[in-house]
Order: C-alpha cells, then structure tokens, then sequence
C-alpha cells in the first residue's frame, strides 16, 4: 500500500467526519451529543484491553471520550463503548498518516488537536488533553470570533523575518481621495506586503485550513477572496497605535465584509498596551497569544490601542464574498488602468 502524505495535519480545522458504524451506519463524529467533547481517536492496530479501559476513564476526567478506529469493514456487532468504528479503506488513517496505527484528538473546537503513532500515542493523546477550564460568566463581549493557533511558531518566526527585511510603507491608510493616503494621524503602525510569493502560498493555506472554516461555523460566512495580507508593526518608541474607526468606509474598502488581526507575538511578554477593542461593546481588550488572530465584521468601530512597552506585530487581510470580489475586481481594473499597481508577488 502507498502510503500518501498526510492531508489534515495538527491545528487544522475538520468541518465534518462521519464513518460507519459496526452496522454501516454513519456515525458523524460532531454530532451535536458529543461535539462539546475532545474525541480521542485511537487506530488499529488497537492497544490491549485494560490499556483502553483505563484511557476511557482517563478521557472521561478531562472532558474527552475514546473513539476506536478499526481498518475493517463493519462488522455487524453489537454498539459498544467506546464506540467502534470502521474505516475499511484507511482513507481517515490515511488523511492522518496513521495507517500502521496511533491516534489522534479532535478538539471540542473541532480541530487536529494531536497526531501521533507509536507506543506511547495513547498516553501522548491523553496528555495533549487541555486541562478542564472553569466556565466565566461573560459580561457583554464584543462579536468577535478569537481563532488560537492559526499559524505555528517557525512560520511565525518566517513572517517576523520578513518585516525585518521588507521594504516598509508608514500609516497608510484608505481614505476617500485615494487608496492609501497617509498621514491622517489614526495610525502610527509601519507595514510590509506579504509579497514573497511561497510565504504568501503558505500563509493562504493556514487561512484556508484554519480560518475560513471556523468563520463558515460561526457566522456562515463564505469567503470568495482575501486581500494582500500586510505585516504591520506597532512601536512603543511612537505609541504606535490604531485609533477607532470601521474598516469599510471608502469607495476603496466598501468591498470589505470581515477582517483578521492575527498577532506575531504576545501580549504582555513582548509588548504592553496594543490591545484590540470594540469600543460599541464596551471597554473590554482582546489579545490573541502569538499566532492566534481575531476576526471580526468590518462594520464594527474597532480600535488597536497604544503600544506602550516594546513592539508589537501583526498580520492583517480582509475577507469578502463573492460580491464583494466582484467590487474588489473592478476596482483592481480601474487602478491598474489608471496606472496604480498593486502588489506584486515575487
Ligand atoms: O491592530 C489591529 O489589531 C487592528 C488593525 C486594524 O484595525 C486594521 O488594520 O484595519
Ligand atoms: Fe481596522
């Protein structure tokens, strides 16, 4: 047997996953009786007995439950727990690069959570278990949809690296006049394109695998294009900020449904202040850890607060759809026919 590479990967998001039954019925593994839990998927070749019952218990602990995958056709046994199911021709294994065993965790978030084989995947599976978080009584939090872990630590290192070296362009902004105006005094944050062309490919497939399918489950948002992503920093040394403002306002933006801040460091470690708020909402602050981004409707005043210890990093782009990408396309035309470049991929 081939043995292909693995298509879904630790982080991606799994919009759906069904397989049969010991019956052949479809059993979908985010049905809504179980989807609030971590599904521990445990491949066969199948640890023994007394190894799953003590994983089963351990799962229960922490939120989570064991589903055995077995490389066999259903089999026309009796409903069993944990439940069995079949995966006769190893496509889910396959997906995983599981085929000659381990396991995997599908996170209550619906995501890749752990991929693992060898003898210790079941104990490496249970302790990638996040801890049992207490529940917060949320005050009047904003409509904002905060996705951790969208890209991994090397690739933010990558991005981070390529501001360095990157031509940089300052507190450009859309305005009514032109594209990008500066000099408003809204925003003190210098940028840099993602113009590297595998850089650009790399990061479109995080947003692809990481991003869009989590703004398909909540707000069933179809994203048809994204903009040229940009790489900005925020300096302490200038109290770099972003102040309130809508991200849709000009015949340049009016395209725009959805935009992502997706930071490159952290909060309270690398910088202080530079806090995103939604100040319609009131006055509470998001700070997605490094790698981790926050989406949110263009229409809402938002606001990137002062920077006032350190730099803080961030890549941003805006989503539409597809009538929005239609706008989008005839304002490229008539740029490019008026002799305005945009971006150019190297
Ligand atoms: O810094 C942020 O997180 C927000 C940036 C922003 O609002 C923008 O680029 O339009
Ligand atoms: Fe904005």
């Amino acid at each position: 047997m081939s043995a292909s590479r693995p298509s879904l990967s630790t982080g991606d998001f799994v919009a759906a996953l069904s397989l049969p039954d010991a019956a052949g019925e479809s059993w979908d593994l985010s049905q809504q009786s179980i989807a609030h839990l971590h599904r521990v998927l445990v491949f066969s070749p199948l640890p023994d007995p007394s190894a799953l019952a003590a994983a089963e218990t351990r799962a229960r602990e922490n939120g989570a439950m064991l589903v055995l995958i077995l490389a066999a056709a259903p089999d026309g046994g009796p409903d069993a727990a944990p439940p069995r199911l079949f995966d006769p021709e190893s496509q889910l294994s396959q997906m995983l690069g599981l085929s000659r065993g381990g396991c995997a965790v599908l996170t209550a978030r619906g995501k890749i959570g752990f991929v693992g084989d060898g003898p210790e995947a079941l104990e490496e599976a249970l302790e990638s278990l996040p801890p049992v978080a207490p529940s917060v009584l949320r005050s009047v939090p904003a409509p904002v949809l905060i996705i951790p872990e969208i890209l991994e630590p090397a690739l933010v290192s990558t991005l981070l690296r390529h501001w360095q070296k990157g031509e940089k362009t300052r507190d450009r902004v859309a305005s009514a006049e032109g594209a990008a105006a500066t000099g408003s005094g809204i925003k003190r944050r210098t940028d840099v394109g993602l113009d590297d062309r595998t850089l650009y490919e790399t990061f479109a497939e995080r947003l692809k695998r990481r991003v869009l399918p989590e703004m398909m489950r909540a707000f069933r948002f179809r994203a048809a294009s994204f903009e040229p992503p940009r790489i900005g920093c925020y300096d302490a040394a200038d109290a770099g900020a972003f102040g309130a403002h809508r991200d849709n306002r000009t015949p340049f933006t009016r395209h725009r449904r959805f935009a992502l801040s997706l930071n490159l460091n952290t909060h309270g470690s690398d910088y202080e202040g530079g806090t995103l708020c939604f100040p319609e909402f009131g006055p509470d602050r998001y700070a997605p850890e490094a790698g981790g981004g926050a989406v949110f409707c263009c229409d809402l005043l938002h606001e990137a607060q002062p920077v006032t210890r350190g730099r803080r990093f961030a890549i941003f782009t805006f989503f539409t759809d597809a009538e929005g990408a239609q706008a989008e396309q005839a304002l490229i035309r008539s740029r490019t026919a008026a002799g305005e470049g945009g971006m150019a991929l190297r």
